[in-house]
């Protein structure tokens, strides 16, 4: 049997916009009410997608969400017609308008956590919705993400999918993004990895001063009982309080795993040393690189500003790794010549391929929040809803589904028009058909 990693990249949707919605987030605040490109936003992700899809890994994709969220929006005692929904709270209530029209969606890392089926007491692949209870905006994320999931895994027999853990910052819960899997090979039962920024129920640990923890110990704990982990595969490491007061929201903007590599900025974790001789002694008698860039190198706030761990490592056909970079990382001296010595250099990684994935970027989002990694074997690869995987059909498909419905420009001010709600309704209801996902979207269930 074969094994694969496998990306699903999240597509970007009709109303990407930058809002400056996410405190602690530094480009997200900086770029508050810059005009955007959904049309460019979607094709420089489906590029990203479609160049690992050419190298020739598995690559698959996942439907945004419907924006502006008009069913929350008449939850929150907005009436009458969809058009006048819009209008009272783009007027009465406009921070709260702009949180139901993110597209933050596409930033799949934060969908879900997944295990492997090696790693679980059942043998299926476990799937866990984020909740998001940090920002408002991302919290009206995990019940439609849920389903989509469901319609892309949707076979008993090979995928379990779970409940997002109860909404509450006491179970904060980010997803894949403070989630790392490190294994020998990807059927081989791994090591899974739960970054998290603060204790719940213990406020007498250490916690940032400055920005939100968005993920608690409480909820890592959580998903690893309900995935049905094992203690001897799992380890548990706090993320630095004072990185995360540098705009580290995510600790997948500090590192990044895959297979027998830890690559990691010396600042990144709390008790980095017991943590990694955990990790050491969980993974087995085969040595993990703990790959360490110090301050000298690349400052913390060099690395937020490029995302150099925000990069994807993969493994290439030929067993090596490559790095899926952003081209800020190209653009930054520091960065550049630190990602040209480190392919000279006696790790597995010996690739580095720069992507322009600006418009995401500008929100905080570089290519490994695009994705989803999913580890399967090729049974559970052929029981994935096919018309999901981007092979070369799929990839025009969706190129010329762009072309048709997607903005070139889009202001914050345009976000109440109804026009654009109806565009984004029509474009969804065309992608659940080519992706074939069934009625997903609230604006299908009326
Ligand atoms: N690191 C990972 N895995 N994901 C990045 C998510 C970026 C997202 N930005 C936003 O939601 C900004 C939206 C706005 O401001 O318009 C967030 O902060 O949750």
């Amino acid at each position: 049997m074969q094994h694969f990693e496998v990306n699903f990249d999240g597509l970007v949707g009709p109303t990407h916009n930058y809002a400056g919605l996410s405190f602690g987030n530094v480009a997200s605040l900086n770029n508050a009410n810059a005009s955007s490109s959904p049309k460019q936003a979607a094709k420089q992700g489906l590029q990203k997608a479609k160049a690992l899809a050419d190298m020739g890994l598995t690559q698959g994709v996942l439907a945004p969400q419907e924006r502006p969220d008009v069913l929350t929006l008449r939850r929150l005692g907005f009436s009458g017609t969809d058009a006048q929904v819009l209008e009272k709270a783009a007027k009465q209530a406009p921070q709260v308008f702009l949180a139901c029209c993110s597209a933050s969606s596409m930033w799949t890392a934060n969908a879900a956590t997944v295990s492997p089926s090696a790693d679980t007491a059942d043998g299926k692949v476990h799937f866990t919705p984020a909740n998001l209870t940090n920002k408002f905006h991302r919290s009206l994320e995990p019940q439609v993400t849920g389903r989509i999931l469901q319609a892309t895994f949707n076979n008993d027999k090979y995928f379990k999918h779970h409940t997002h853990l109860p909404d509450n910052e006491f179970f904060g819960d980010e997803g894949a993004a403070n989630h790392t899997r490190l294994c020998q090979n990807y059927g081989h039962e791994g090591v899974e990895i739960f970054t998290f920024g603060r204790y719940a129920f213990d406020t007498s640990k250490p916690a940032p001063q400055k920005y939100p923890a968005r993920q608690t110990l409480e909820a890592c704990q959580a998903i690893a009982r309900l995935h049905g982990l094992s203690d001897e595969n799992v380890v548990y490491v706090q993320q630095n309080p004072n990185v995360i007061d540098q705009g580290v929201f995510h600790n997948d903007v500090i590192s990044v795993g895959n297979q027998n590599v830890l690559f990691y900025h010396e600042q990144a974790f709390h008790n980095t040393d017991a943590a990694f001789a955990e990790i050491q002694q969980k993974f087995g008698d085969e040595k993990v690189y703990f790959i360490k860039v110090d301050s000298q190198q690349v400052s913390v706030e060099e690395a937020v500003k490029t995302y150099l761990f925000n990069t994807q490592i993969v493994t290439m056909t030929n067993g090596d790794m490559a790095i899926i970079a952003p081209t800020e990382c190209r653009d930054s001296k520091a960065v550049s010549s630190y990602l040209s010595d480190l392919v000279t250099q006696n790790t597995p990684i010996k690739q580095i391929h720069y992507f322009d994935v600006k418009q995401s970027m500008r929100n905080g989002g570089g290519p490994a929040c695009l994705r989803l990694r999913v580890a399967m074997n090729d049974q559970e690869v052929d029981a994935v809803n096919p018309n999901t995987l981007l092979y070369d059909t799929l990839f025009e498909r969706l190129n010329l589904w762009v072309d048709k419905h997607y903005r070139d420009q889009l202001l914050v001010a345009d976000l109440h028009d109804p026009q654009l709600l109806i565009e984004s309704r029509t474009a969804l209801d065309e992608l659940t058909q080519i992706l074939k996902l069934g009625s997903v979207y609230p604006f299908q269930q009326d």
